[in-house]
């Protein structure tokens, strides 16, 4: 299987083309592709680009648990990328269909950065999906192994929840992280971001992402962070967020449509051999 690895601020995806695939991707071979010892090491596989009606490219993203994600601010940006790399986009906007909508995308700097417009957010509690009575969530009690914290639930595609701390430390994410993302309140599971308001233009997040773990960064976990900050008053609508691998730019219209600005770094390519794909004892 032939792939290509990108990191986005640490947030490594391998690009993995459809052809490869030619039945419905298998949890064991992506949990074998991701896997840090008996793979490739990778925080998901991107598997693109497919045909769209409704975009220019199609895109699927799989977490290294197996399971599909919505959308990933990193791996859209890593997957525009590659699009470039493969000749099959140049200075022009374009677009890209994911689970989680229809996103616009423009590669800079000759592939170093690539700008995303992620799509608008949503605080409702059915859009997320966070049970309960419809309603924006926003600042609710989550007790989690009796510590009490504050949510906001936020989705730009994905779901995530955005708890604000005085200080985000990895020791929360990692804490706390596998207990929210699991906790009954989110039907789908969750992304869980600590976020640390800086001054009105920057914030610090801690992450734990849904079906990958703690990362060193997340684009729709900076969207979201973000958007909670602005939605609370915080901060104004264009936000740095400071991850532990680096910052990504959010910018947040009067109406919450998220732009992402960031780096992409090429690490290399090759073949995954058939053995490690049909492992069966991890
Ligand atoms: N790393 C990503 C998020 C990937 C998807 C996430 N784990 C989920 O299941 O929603 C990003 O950069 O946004």
């Amino acid at each position: 299987m032939k792939f290509r690895k990108y990191h986005a601020l640490g947030n490594v995806y391998l690009v993995v083309s459809p052809d490869e695939f030619p039945d419905e991707p298998a949890v064991l071979k992506i949990k074998n592709i991701c896997h840090s010892h008996y793979g490739v090491a990778s925080d998901g596989v991107l598997i693109g680009p497919f045909e769209s009606d409704v975009a220019n490219f199609g895109l699927r993203i799989f977490n290294p648990d197996g399971s599909e994600a919505e959308k990933s601010g990193n791996g859209l940006r890593i997957f525009c990328r590659a699009l470039w790399d493969l000749g099959l986009v140049k200075d022009q906007e374009f677009t890209i269909e994911t689970l989680g909508g229809v996103v616009k995308a423009q590669v800079l700097e000759r592939g170093k950065r690539v700008n995303v417009e992620m799509g608008q957010v949503s605080f409702n509690s059915q859009d997320i999906p966070i049970w309960g009575d419809p309603r924006e969530v926003l600042l609710e009690e989550l007790n989690v192994m009796g510590m009490q914290h504050f949510y906001s639930g936020v989705t730009i595609g994905n779901p995530h929840c955005v708890i604000l701390t005085d200080e985000a430390t990895e020791t929360k994410a990692k804490e706390f992280g596998p207990l929210i993302e699991h906790h009954p309140n989110f039907p789908n599971r969750t992304n869980v971001q600590f976020v640390q308001v800086i001054d009105r233009h920057r914030i610090a997040i801690q992450i734990w992402e849904r079906g990958a773990g703690y990362t060193l960064a997340s684009g729709s976990s900076s969207c979201a962070a973000a958007a909670v900050a602005y939605k609370l008053g915080l901060c104004d609508a264009r936000i740095e967020v400071m991850m532990p691998g680096g910052q990504i730019d959010i910018d947040i219209s009067d109406d919450f449509r998220i732009s992402m600005n960031g780096p992409v770094t090429s690490v290399c390519h090759g073949e995954i051999d058939e053995e490690c794909l049909a492992q069966v004892f991890h």
